[in-house]
């Protein structure tokens, strides 16, 4: 089965240019105020965000609620449009496609969401649930997308038997394995998290963060890792994004920002994480 060839936005593998960059990209929300008809209110959710996801690269973006995380991953994944500002996709400037040329970003870009439960159909058993993108894409045949569904299942580490199952017969832990394992089913070169642990019972959390960090090393996936919790970026990340209000505030090597955090709203994060440092570190930091 030939995802390449029939991959019309995906140009060239080099590694010398970004999956995806944003140049200056700006949301504006217009929402309705009150009850007035003509009263509106604009809400900047990404403010002149400037990044680039290089092959093979993890980018942690860290913020409290409501900073523009989800929104920028969006933009990435080609899910939001930018009101200004400039999308690149492998160089290709895809800033004004449209929706449905778009959605083409998501054939090698992947989105793995917070709450498995939604993201996936209570209702179609998880072997459909796999094939579901190869479908829609028109790609393989029946007994080539069944062997990509079993070769997915077993890359998320999880049983065949599940191939029949309904996601409401899954644990918590189980179906954000297949919701990472449809993310898979298109051989993405990047994965965008957005919160994938955030939902899943403490328990699990490790496990899911260990799988996806796996997968990144073993599919030379890149990555865009979203989360409230800094100490979850700093084991998943290589370079770490510090967003407030809509506004990239702080950037860098994950280690270098976490030991020496320059900004105080960084710092302010880092000290309501207080266990991210081993006493060792804490000597030399
Ligand atoms: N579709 C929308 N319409 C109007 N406002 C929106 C919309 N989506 C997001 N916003 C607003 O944009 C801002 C940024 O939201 P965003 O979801 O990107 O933040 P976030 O950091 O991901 O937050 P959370 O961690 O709670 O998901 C917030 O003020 C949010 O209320």
């Amino acid at each position: 089965m030939s995802h390449a060839n029939s991959r019309n936005m995906k140009p060239v593998n080099d590694p010398n240019v970004p999956i995806i960059e944003l140049q200056d990209a700006e949301v504006i929300f217009t929402t309705r105020a009150g009850s007035g008809l003509f009263h509106k209110n604009r809400i900047t959710a990404v403010n002149k965000v400037n990044l680039k996801l290089m092959p093979g690269q993890t980018i942690g973006i860290v913020g409290e609620s409501g900073c523009g995380k989800s929104t920028t991953a969006n933009i990435m994944c080609g899910l939001q449009q930018v009101t200004s500002g400039t999308v690149l996709f492998k160089g290709q400037d895809v800033t004004h496609r449209t929706a449905k040329e778009r959605m083409e970003i998501g054939r090698v870009v992947s989105v793995v969401f917070q709450d498995p439960a939604t993201a996936l159909n209570a209702r179609m058993r998880v072997i459909d649930q796999l094939i579901d993108p190869l479908v829609v894409h028109h790609l393989g045949s029946k007994a080539e997308r069944d062997k990509r569904a079993r070769e997915l299942i077993r890359m998320v580490g999880l049983p065949s038997q599940v191939l029949g199952a309904l996601p409401g017969q899954l644990s918590g832990g189980q179906r954000q394995r297949v919701a990472i394992a449809r993310a898979l089913s298109l051989n993405p070169d990047a994965i965008i998290a957005d919160e994938p642990t955030s939902a899943l019972d403490v328990s699990v959390r490790a496990q899911i963060l260990n799988l996806l960090s796996d997968l990144k090393k073993t599919l030379g996936l890149s990555m865009v890792f979203i989360s409230h919790d800094i100490q979850t970026i700093r084991y998943i990340s290589d370079e770490v994004i510090v967003m407030n209000k809509g506004t990239i505030i702080e950037r860098g090597e994950t280690q270098q920002v976490m030991r020496h955090p320059q900004d105080d709203y960084t710092k302010i994060l880092m000290a309501a994480a207080p266990s991210l440092l081993h006493p060792s570190e804490e000597e030399c930091a």
